[in-house]
């Protein structure tokens, strides 16, 4: 029996072997097709996309300590190590930059909805309604609202019917630098004298301040929106870092909390005066105030605004227009003191466009497509606002194939985009001639070409777009027509910035006017 057993195992036992090899291999097999079968059928669980490359920096500060004071500078060299999307924090605050034409219009045009958010400082939030003005406040249907009234109901019509308050700031100016033939002058001070006057005449000025009060409104005036630019310009621990936000350490929520109130009494008291005037009626100049009041007794919701929202918009109109005016005029009369080849083709379309025995009117402006090119050209070395208003994702995304969280502060470096040499020939040389290349003739301000974004792209272009069209080309048409204008003895061009809100020439262009009209009361 034993043996029979014994003589039986060996057999059974490889049998079973057999059987138990050939449950392994169906095993295996089953397995192998299961394993197939859930990686390849089974949907795919989403791999998140990386977070683009950029510089380390030190723990809490980020990198704050190595940006220098030449932030547009900066971020175009960090682009060439990190490429044109590259991410850095800045303090408690993810910053990425763009700096591509595709990768710009992902961001403005494809995602603008996402990107057309904004995450104002505190100084901006106090000093204008709380950041529910047209351009500090995020994507939503206030700010939709308040654009559409600015670009519709003010802008719209009425541009052509605040002319004659222009033209009366422009004489002023030329009176003014006629006065002063022969000797040197700050050319810069003349475009921000006449920019501030023009702006604030268009805004506030068709009523009865005339004369020595209107003077003294401007003077006042001048001294706050200098304080304002500081107050907004300057670099705050407390936007860096929200948990100290409390303390103000540097005080700049407390200084704009008071000029807030000194704007909302000098708004109110220049309200108060026009409807006194309204009452009494008085002979009233279509200005930008008295068509913002006549909204605000609107019944129609969709245009009516709010007596906040009235002094929101008059503040972005004249923080919009003023100092990115003056900055423009003075670049492009340094880039022609620069050229005087340049110079001397201006002066020639002006005199068949214009002529010896005429002041330049707003009509002559199409007509100076020279012109026209060299301030294209200004703007594509010297972008007023090189990095743009930055924007603020609302939500998580993805740009160029990389994560961006939600909370983002984004900025487009337009600086970059219009010195890149795969874009540009000869990207540093000024030549106004490359805009009037078939290729780049249709080159305009209105950011539909990524390769050329002075004034911003997609929903959040700039608001005030025609009216800065129109007064920078009737400013420096103006101001070249009635004057030749040459650097002193001895005197030196300097062409280097300075950073800020706004990039300014860093040392004033200090140049002498002769008169050139025949014709003397034309001055
Ligand atoms: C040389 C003149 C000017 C330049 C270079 C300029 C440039 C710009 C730029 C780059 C932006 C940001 C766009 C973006 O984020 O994509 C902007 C926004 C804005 N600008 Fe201008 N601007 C000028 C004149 C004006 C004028 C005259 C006004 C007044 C009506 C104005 C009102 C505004 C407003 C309200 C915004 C905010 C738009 C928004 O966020 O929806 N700007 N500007």
């Amino acid at each position: 029996m034993l043996n029979t057993v014994t003589g039986l195992w060996p057999r059974w036992w490889d049998a079973s072997n057999e059987r138990q090899k050939l449950f392994l291999i169906i095993a295996i097999t089953i397995i192998t097709m299961f394993w197939f079968f859930w990686n390849n059928i089974k949907p795919k669980k989403a791999v998140a996309a990386p977070f683009p490359p950029g510089p380390h920096g030190l723990p809490l500060v980020g990198y704050l300590p190595f940006l220098g004071n030449d932030l547009h500078k900066k971020f175009t060299e960090l682009a060439r190590s990190y490429g044109p999307i590259y991410k850095l924090r800045l303090g408690n605050k993810l910053c990425m930059v763009v700096s591509s034409p595709p990768l710009a219009k992902e961001m403005v045009r494809d995602k603008d909805t996402i990107f057309g958010h904004r995450d104002p400082p505190i100084s901006a939030r106090v000093l204008f309604n709380g950041g529910n003005d047209i351009a500090w406040s995020s994507y939503g249907p206030q700010w939709r609202k308040m654009r559409k009234v600015l670009v519709r109901e003010v802008l719209g019509n009425n541009l052509d019917a605040s002319y004659a308050l222009r033209k009366q700031e422009v004489k002023k100016a030329i009176r003014e630098v006629y006065d002063k033939i022969g000797s040197p002058i700050d050319f810069g001070e003349v475009a921000y004298v006449t920019s501030l006057n023009t702006v604030l005449r268009i805004l506030l000025g068709g009523g009865t301040i005339q004369g020595e009060k209107w003077t003294h409104f401007v003077a006042q005036f001048r001294c706050h929106a200098a304080e304002m630019m500081v107050l907004i310009g300057k670099p705050n621990v407390s936007d860096l870092f929200p948990v100290l936000a409390r303390y103000d350490l540097q005080g700049i929520e407390r200084r704009s909390k008071r000029l807030a109130v000194t704007f909302d009494q000098f708004l109110d008291s220049a309200i108060e005066q026009r409807l006194n005037e309204e009452k009494a009626h008085m002979d009233v100049r279509e200005d930008f105030l008295q068509i913002l009041l006549d909204l605000n007794k609107h019944e129609d919701a969709a245009t009516s605004i709010t007596m906040d929202q009235l002094k929101a918009m008059l503040l972005d109109i004249f923080v919009g227009g003023t100092d990115t005016t003056t900055t423009m005029v003075e670049w492009t009369m340094a880039r022609l003191m620069q050229h005087q080849e340049v110079r001397q083709k201006v002066y020639q379309e002006l005199q068949e466009v214009v002529g010896a025995n005429n002041i330049v009117e707003e009509f002559h402006l199409p007509k100076l497509r020279y012109l026209d090119a060299v301030m294209k050209e200004t703007f594509r070395l010297h972008p007023a606002l090189p990095l743009l208003v930055p924007r603020f994702s609302g939500q998580s995304c993805t740009v160029g194939g990389y994560t961006v969280p939600k909370g983002t502060t984004v900025f487009l470096n337009v600086y970059a985009i219009h010195r890149d040499p795969n874009l540009w020939d000869n990207p540093l040389e000024f030549r106004p001639e490359r805009f009037l290349n078939d290729e780049t003739s249709t080159f305009d301000y209105s950011g539909n070409n990524f390769q050329y974004l002075p004034f911003g792209s997609g929903r959040r272009v700039c608001a005030g777009l025609r009216l800065a069209e129109k007064m920078l080309m009737y400013l420096q048409a103006s101001l070249l027509h009635s004057f030749e204008w040459k650097l002193p003895v001895g005197g030196v061009l300097e062409l280097s910035d300075k950073y800020g809100i706004v990039v300014k020439k860093k040392k004033p262009l200090i140049v002498i006017p002769t008169p050139r009209l025949c014709n003397l009361e034309l001055y």
